[in-house]
This record gives C-alpha cells, structure tokens and sequence, in this order.
C-alpha cells in the first residue's frame, strides 16, 4: 500500500472534475462542495437526482455525455464511473496533464485518496486508513464526531480570537506560549462563554499564580 503526504488544499478558483455520477460521484461532490470548490463540472450521460438538483442550482456544471477526455488547465480529477476501463483512462488522462487524480476503484491508480472528515469550522479532522478499509475508516470518523462535538466550531473560533489578542498583547514568547497552551486544554462550552479578553485576563492570572 502507497504512502500518502496529509494535506488541506484549497480549491476556490481550481477546475475539478468528477467523471461519473452515481453514488460515489454524488459523495466526492458534497466533499469539494464542502470545501469550497467553486469551479465544479461533472461528466456523466447519467447523473442521481441530487446531482441534478446541484445542476439546476449551478453549483456545478453537468457535461451531459460520455468520457471523451480531459481539458487542460484541470486541477484535480476524480474517476468514480462503474466501468474499470474509463476509470483507468480517465487516470492516465489526468496524470499526463499533471492534475491530481482520486480513482474510486484502484486507489493505487490515482494520486489522492480521500480521508473520512468531520468538520467543526475550522477544525477539520481527517481519517484515513490508507485504503485497507474504509468501514474502519468510518467507524473512526463517527467516533471523532462524538468526542468533538459542533461545539467545537465556536470553540476554535474563540480561540483564534484569544490567539490573535495573545499575539497582539503579550510581548513574552514563553508567556504566549503558555497562555494559548492552557486556552487550548480547555474544554467547551465552559470557554466559549466568554470573551477573548475576559478569557485572557484570566488565563494570565492563572499563569501568574
Ligand atoms: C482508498 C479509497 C479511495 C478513495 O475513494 O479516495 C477508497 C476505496 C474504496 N472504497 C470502497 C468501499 C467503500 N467505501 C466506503 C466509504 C468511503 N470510502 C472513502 C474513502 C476511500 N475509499 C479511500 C480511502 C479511505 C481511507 O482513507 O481510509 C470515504 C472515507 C470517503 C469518501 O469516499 O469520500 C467514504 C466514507 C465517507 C463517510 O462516511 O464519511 C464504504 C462504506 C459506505 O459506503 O458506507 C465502502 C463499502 C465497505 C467497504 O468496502 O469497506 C471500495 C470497494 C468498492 C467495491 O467493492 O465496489 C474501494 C476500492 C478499493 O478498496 O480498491
Ligand atoms: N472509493 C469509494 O469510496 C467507493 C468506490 N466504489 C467504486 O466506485 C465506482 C462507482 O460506484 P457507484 O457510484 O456506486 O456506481 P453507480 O452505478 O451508482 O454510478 C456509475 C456512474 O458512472 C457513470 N458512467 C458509466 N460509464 C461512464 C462513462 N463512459 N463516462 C462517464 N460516466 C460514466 C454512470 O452514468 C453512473 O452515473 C465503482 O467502480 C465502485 O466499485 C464503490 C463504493 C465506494
């Protein structure tokens, strides 16, 4: 099995292609709709109703036709057809023009793989287990879920807050370092109560005592 290099890339302005339309297609698509992608096109004769409806709302363009091949200037590209031989070429279209390439059903042909996600704001946290088996994949993701709740997205936006005050306020680096370490050990929604400075001052005296 490959190794895989983690990374959070992002895709406004990117063309990114889904080739196909079933249910995998549908659930990649959700996942770059997700995160931002804004330049989306799917290409399928065939696509599920919810795709449709993305279709008709433009949130992605529907190239209505068989697999006939990529254009340049793609950025990342995804073969989730139900036949080996598009996918395969669909692969090695992609790689010849130097886009990144996700195959549903040979991940090894592909260049990505895409991780389980749970997605708290900006706390992202991404499971993969490399392709040897996405149930475990999932049964960890749930499992993530339940510990970070969607608390957690105010949680993290409190604590860019208190981090930016932090950077702008306090002068000495082991100060800083130990302020936002502390703010980060604690749990919500206790800490979500307060403001960053009201949060701050007492974070300091804690320091201080
Ligand atoms: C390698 C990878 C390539 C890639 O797709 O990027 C891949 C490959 C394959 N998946 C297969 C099967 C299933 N995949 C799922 C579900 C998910 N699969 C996802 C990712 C990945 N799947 C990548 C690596 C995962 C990792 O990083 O660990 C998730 C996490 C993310 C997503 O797809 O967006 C998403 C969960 C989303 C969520 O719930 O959050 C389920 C369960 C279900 O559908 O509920 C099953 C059935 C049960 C089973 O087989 O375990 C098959 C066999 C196909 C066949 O036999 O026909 C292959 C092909 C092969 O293994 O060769
Ligand atoms: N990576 C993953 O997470 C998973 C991958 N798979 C694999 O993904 C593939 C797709 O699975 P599903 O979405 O369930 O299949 P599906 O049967 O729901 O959809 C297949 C889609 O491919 C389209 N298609 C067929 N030939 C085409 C062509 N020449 N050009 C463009 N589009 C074409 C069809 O119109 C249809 O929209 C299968 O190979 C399956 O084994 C399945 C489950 C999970």
């Amino acid at each position: 099995m490959s190794n895989y290099y983690p990374m959070m890339v992002r895709l406004n302005g990117k063309k990114c292609i889904v080739v196909g339309g079933g249910k995998v297609a549908e659930r990649k698509l959700a996942g770059l709709l997700e995160a931002g992608a804004d330049n989306v096109a799917v290409i399928s004769p065939v696509i599920t109703p919810k795709l449709e409806e993305l279709a008709a709302a433009s949130l992605i363009r529907w190239d209505k036709r068989p697999y006939n091949g990529l254009d340049a200037g793609v950025f990342l590209v995804i073969a989730a057809t139900d036949d080996r031989e598009v996918n395969k070429r669909v692969a090695a279209d992609a790689e010849r023009l130097e886009a990144l390439v996700n195959v549903a059903d040979a991940p090894e042909e592909g260049r990505f793989i895409t991780p389980a996600v749970v997605r708290r704001g900006s706390l992202l946290l991404a499971v993969t287990a490399g392709g040897a088996s996405p149930s475990l994949t999932v049964r960890i993701k749930r499992e993530l879920e339940a510990r970070y709740g969607p608390d957690y997205a105010a949680y993290t936006e409190k604590l860019a807050r208190l981090r930016l005050l932090v950077q702008q306020t306090v002068a000495d680096e082991m100060d800083k370092k130990d302020i936002l370490q502390r703010a980060a050990l604690e749990m919500p929604p206790f800490a979500v109560e307060e403001n960053a400075d009201e949060w701050l001052a007492r974070l300091t005296r804690k320091t201080e005592g």
